[in-house]
């Protein structure tokens, strides 16, 4: 039998929000398997650190019904968890910094075939908050 196709998504999933759920769904429709990767704290250098911890993010995003595995990623080297998964496709975020030609050309140096491509952003609604930033944000204002 062969086997199912794996999309890989990632991010820091730090308080989970509906702008989560869109992605993770949309990355999902890449493949038959969602694997997701969690950014270890120590490795979000380009914002504020997460407020809850990996094992609490992790746990999180293992629970969503569309996510088929999650893991925390590598502290040092991003491409050893891929080469683990053998993923199809890495579906990034619509706003994730990674720029795809890059991480193209790193797949192919370390012979990697995997397709990159990049997901869709959630429509705002005035009923949102679907951003982590902006979630805590309105906590201190309301709370702080
Ligand atoms: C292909 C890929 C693999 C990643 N693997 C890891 C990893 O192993 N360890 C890790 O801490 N972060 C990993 N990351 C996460 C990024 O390093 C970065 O922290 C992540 O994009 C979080 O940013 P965001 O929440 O703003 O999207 C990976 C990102 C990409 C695109
Ligand atoms: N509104 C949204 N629509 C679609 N994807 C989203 C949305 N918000 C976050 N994502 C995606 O979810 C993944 C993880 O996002 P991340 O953990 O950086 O959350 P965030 O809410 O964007 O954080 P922050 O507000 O701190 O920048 C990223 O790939 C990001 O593109």
């Amino acid at each position: 039998m062969s086997r199912q196709t794996r999309a890989v998504a990632q991010g820091t999933f730090d308080i989970l929000h509906p702008g989560h759920v869109h992605y993770l769904r949309d990355a999902a429709s890449y493949g038959e398997e969602l694997h997701v990767i969690v950014a270890r704290a120590d490795n979000v250098t380009h914002k504020a650190p997460p407020i809850l911890s990996d094992r609490q993010r992790v746990e999180m995003v293992r629970a969503l019904g569309v996510v088929d595995h999650a893991r925390l990623g590598h502290p040092e080297d991003i491409f050893v968890p891929i080469e683990e998964i053998e993923p199809d496709v890495i579906v990034l975020g619509y706003d994730q910094h990674h720029d795809a030609e890059g991480i193209r050309a790193a797949l192919r140096e370390r012979g990697i075939d995997c397709r990159v491509e990049r997901a869709t952003a959630r429509e705002d609604h005035p009923d949102e908050l679907l951003s982590t930033g902006r979630i805590v944000d309105r906590i201190l204002e309301q709370r702080g």
